[in-house]
């Protein structure tokens, strides 16, 4: 049976993973949380899943490279520096970063690469997304790769076409950008609302999650299928087959 170690295991989505691990069947190698000892969990491991901090990212994923073993990363709110990291470790273990595990995300932006690609450049795209009040990032890992997603599909760089938040005498809307809004608010899961803005008319792709629950099986899913692959930067699509 697959050993599974979790990172950021007393937090609500390391609560949550233990669960999906158990329904599973797979095994809990054991979890750690701040101050724990990332390699020791790694050495009892076949598989770490990690949902913590982006601050802990750069000794846990050491640990994966030590150990030689596969790591998925849920953690969000991750900087170039990061993604950085997490293509280094990628080629000596194989690692799964998203900012989503759950089957209806992986194919929402299946689908929002494939609208901005027909849309074309006339049609705006707007990014918001909903959060429980103790999220402490924004945009949403999510709504970043749905933002991804819509460049990768119109062709440009997210990161150079991108409005993350307007405030006061913002001007009007730049041409060709994807805007981000974030809102913060009781026990809200996680929702996502993709919206193309056309002369006259608007298409409009969501997700809703109702739990953790899809995000820890997805991540348990992810897990079972990283143990034992080659070294390699991996993606929820590749897991779900979309
Ligand atoms: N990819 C996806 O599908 C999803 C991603 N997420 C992301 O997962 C992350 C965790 O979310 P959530 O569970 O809600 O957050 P929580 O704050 O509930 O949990 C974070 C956990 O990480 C632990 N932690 C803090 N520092 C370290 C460290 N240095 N090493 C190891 N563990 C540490 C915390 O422990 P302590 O209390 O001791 O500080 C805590 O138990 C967030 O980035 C969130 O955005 C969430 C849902 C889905
Ligand atoms: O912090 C959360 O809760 C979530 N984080 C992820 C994100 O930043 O997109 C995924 C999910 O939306 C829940």
């Amino acid at each position: 049976m697959i050993r599974i170690g979790i990172i950021g295991s007393a937090g609500r989505m390391g609560k949550a993973i233990a669960d999906a691990v158990a329904v599973a069947g797979a095994t809990l190698a054991g979890g750690i949380d701040a101050g724990g000892d990332a390699l020791e969990l790694a050495r009892a491991s076949d598989v770490l899943v990690d949902f913590s901090v982006p601050r802990a990212l750069v000794g846990n994923v050491g640990a994966a490279v030590a150990a030689g073993v596969p790591i998925v990363i849920g953690t969000t709110g991750l900087g170039p520096d990061d993604h950085q990291t997490v293509d280094d470790a990628a080629r000596h273990v194989a690692v799964l970063q998203t900012g989503n595990t759950s089957l209806g995300v992986t194919l929402l932006a299946a689908l929002v690469r494939q609208a901005a690609e027909r849309l074309g450049p006339d049609w705006d795209i707007e990014i918001a997304e909903m959060h429980h009040r103790h999220k402490v990032d924004a945009p949403s890992g999510t709504a970043l790769l749905l933002g991804q997603a819509a460049a990768e599909g119109r062709g440009i760089d997210l990161a150079a076409n991108s409005d993350r938040g307007r405030d006061g005498m913002t001007g009007a809307r730049a041409e060709g950008h994807i805007g981000f809004a974030a809102l913060r608010g009781g026990s809200v899961a996680g929702d996502h609302f993709v919206i193309f803005a056309g002369e006259g008319e608007r298409v409009e792709l969501n997700h809703r999650a109702e739990s953790r629950e899809i995000f820890a099986r997805g991540a348990v899913r992810a897990a079972l299928w990283l143990a034992g692959k080659p070294a390699g930067r991996y993606r929820m699509a590749d897991v779900l087959g979309l």
